[in-house]
């Protein structure tokens, strides 16, 4: 089960598109059986504020993956609440059809872990031709949107499905189904692209950042376009507090950038704009 967490950037008027009914995308009602928990405590979470030290950061790295989570009560335990508060849709499905009734079902999809499996290699998470399927008769039903913190060509150049909206760098990116596509007969196509100016400086940080780790085995940067990821999975647990050590010390002179975390995964975005995230 996949859900969807929204921070609304200022002025997304182009992700207008990608909501029915403007007054439930400020704020959406819970469905029977859901309780709303706050988006705020949980990318307090997730974030990693300015004064963190690097060994806080590295500890919930590790609890954020599941061979540690025994060893992380406050982590394990969010999470725990988490999956408590939004269980798995296949399990409500008829509360979700009864409330859905008189409204536009919006479809939104996480890329990595959801439509791939897991794997070392960020460049090699494929998606199986079954899933692509499944998908494609999916956005015949319901628009359909793949949110990623990859960018958004990244990402298209895996799912290969033109009829998508692909909301690319954790939704600074988001391009519609062009204008007369089989999907798209009637409406303007989107492209919401708000934070274009800080592109060189997102490719200076990404030159830095390459620099800085190549001394530690297995780290990976990827550039996400308007984010950077920091990929500690095939780092040795033991170099973690180096690379993290390494990612602060060229994130101190751009205070434009903050740090948020993943699976075994660090993502630099631009603390002007929030971010949207999905939890699986
Ligand atoms: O916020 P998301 O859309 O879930 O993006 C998080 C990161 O996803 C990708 O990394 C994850 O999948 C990789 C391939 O399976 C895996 O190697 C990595 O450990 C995972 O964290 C993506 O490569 C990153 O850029 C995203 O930040």
């Amino acid at each position: 089960m996949v859900s969807f967490i929204e921070e609304r950037p200022k002025n997304i008027a182009a992700g207008q598109n990608m909501v029915s009914d403007p007054k439930s995308a400020q704020k959406p009602p819970a469905p029977p059986g859901f309780i709303s928990i706050s988006r705020k405590k949980l990318l307090q979470n997730l974030e990693i504020n300015a004064g963190a030290r690097v060994n806080s950061w590295v500890d919930s790295m590790r609890a954020s993956s599941p061979t540690h989570m025994k060893s992380a009560p406050s982590i394990a335990d969010d999470q725990g609440s988490w999956n408590l508060n939004h269980p798995s849709a296949l399990d409500m499905f008829e509360q979700i059809i009864d409330a859905s009734k008189g409204k536009q079902i919006v479809m939104f999809l996480d890329y990595d872990g959801t439509l791939s499996p897991i794997v070392a290699d960020p460049d090699r998470a494929f998606m199986s031709k079954k899933m692509r399927k499944t998908v494609r008769k999916l956005a015949k039903c319901f628009p359909t949107a793949i949110v990623s913190g990859r960018c958004r060509d990244k990402v298209y150049n895996f799912v290969k499905l033109a009829e998508l909206y692909y909301a690319g760098s954790h939704g600074m990116d988001i391009k519609g189904p062009e204008k007369g596509s089989k999907s798209n007969k009637d409406t303007e196509s989107v492209l919401f692209q708000p934070a274009s100016e800080f592109l060189p400086m997102i490719d200076e940080v990404y030159k830095q950042l390459v620099e800085t780790t190549k001394s530690t085995p297995g780290a990976k940067v990827e550039n996400n376009k308007f984010c950077l990821s920091v990929h500690f999975r095939c780092v040795d647990e033991k170099k973690w507090s180096e690379l993290a050590q390494q990612v602060k010390s060229v994130l101190k002179d751009y205070p434009k950038l903050r740090l948020t975390q993943g699976r075994k995964v660090s993502h630099l975005e631009l603390t002007e704009y929030k971010f949207i995230h999905v939890y699986q």
